[in-house]
């Protein structure tokens, strides 16, 4: 039975991905710090839903107590390792800066330590669609430069991309690194746009609009983003030979067995069509305040998806309509009618 740990197993992406894994056979060491920046109750369901497979092991505490990670690995050698633990969320990370340190940069660090120590055949960790920050050339490509994060979270995530590729080359860890488009669905975070604005539409709220409405974002479906990085497991990078060259469009690293993929629907969806995908999926007409661009914010993101295709044949397809039909239909039965005005 093949061995995975899983961080941040309760968060949202977190519980897909273990839950897949448990679908597929693997045995899951499911990790998580059940941190309040949003609803713990909606954690810990995800957590109980889990647990009803006999391969699913939970341990609670986070990525970056001295010591825990290292104890795992040790314990369990996991083959696989997914790191999805982080402090997310681009807007509260110009409040709260030290949680996206801790988490995020201290965190990984402890995570590439404990695979110095006991290395898996392949680690993935989760990056972000926002470490592209002011690019403006679309759809954004993995080959292309990005230096110039917008928030703080993005700085973070991109300083990961770098910390896992030294350890990479150092050690010869493979590692693959995920940069995630806005990822939304069932079970999905409180604090992203499609749960706030359906909470807000379905209780008669008016709903925040960024930007006034002109702002563009990649919505990728989970179920689609959790398929990609299933098939991204057994898409193991190598390090190139000396003096190899990656082919044309590929991520990999020339020193490393490190590779850098984007998850994306590809599709650059209107602000204002999604709010319309949510009014047609609650049947209501949403109250907007409009309001200007929040700082950190980008105005537009975009993922060629083009790579992920490449090495895996696989590409997103669910739209917005369906997706947000989806989510509607899950938040309707999870929380009941009863708030509804
Ligand atoms: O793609 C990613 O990498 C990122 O996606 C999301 O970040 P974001 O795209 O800002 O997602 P939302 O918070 O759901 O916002 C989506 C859009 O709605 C807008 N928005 C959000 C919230 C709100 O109240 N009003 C509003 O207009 C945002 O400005 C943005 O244009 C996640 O929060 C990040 O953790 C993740 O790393």
């Amino acid at each position: 039975m093949r061995t995975a740990l899983v961080t941040g197993s309760a968060g949202f992406i977190g519980y897909y991905t273990a839950k897949r894994l448990l679908d597929d056979g693997f045995r899951v060491i499911g990790l998580d710090a059940m941190t309040d920046y949003y609803d713990v109750a909606l954690k810990q369901r995800r957590h109980d839903m889990l647990m009803h497979y006999p391969g699913f092991q939970a341990v609670i505490g986070r990525v970056e107590e001295p010591g825990l990670l290292l104890g795992l690995f040790e314990t369990h050698r996991p083959e696989v390792v997914i790191h999805l633990a982080a402090q997310a969320g681009v807007r509260y990370s110009i409040e709260a800066p030290r949680a996206y340190l801790e988490s995020n940069i201290t965190g990984t660090f402890d995570l590439l330590e404990a695979a110095r120590a006991f290395p898996p055949a392949h680690m993935l960790l989760a990056s972000t669609s926002s470490v592209y920050g002011a690019n403006t050339d679309m759809p954004y490509t993995e080959t292309d430069k990005a230096d110039h994060q917008m928030s703080f979270y993005a700085a973070t995530k991109k300083a990961t991309e770098s910390m896992a590729h030294s350890y990479a080359h150092l050690f010869d860890l493979p590692v693959t690194m995920f940069r995630f488009f806005t990822v939304y669905g069932p079970w999905g975070r409180p604090d992203m746009a499609p749960y706030k604005f359906t909470s807000a539409i379905l209780e008669g709220r008016k709903i925040d609009v960024y930007n006034y409405g002109d702002m563009k974002r990649d919505f990728t479906y989970v179920e689609d983003l959790v398929e990609g990085i299933r098939l991204l497991i057994d898409t193991v990078p190598r390090r190139p030979a000396m003096g190899e060259h990656p082919e044309p469009g590929d991520s990999l690293s020339p020193v490393a067995p490190w590779r850098v993929i984007n998850i994306g629907n590809s599709d650059a969806v209107q602000l204002t069509d999604f709010i319309a995908a949510i009014e047609e999926a609650t049947g209501r007409k949403a109250k907007c305040n409009l309001m200007p661009i929040q700082p950190g914010d980008v105005p537009a993101t975009w993922a060629n998806a083009e790579l992920l295709k490449k090495l895996t044949g696989y590409a997103p397809k669910t739209t917005v309509r369906e997706g947000m039909a989806r989510f509607v239909e899950w938040y309707r039965e999870y929380y009941g009618a009863a708030q509804e005005r």
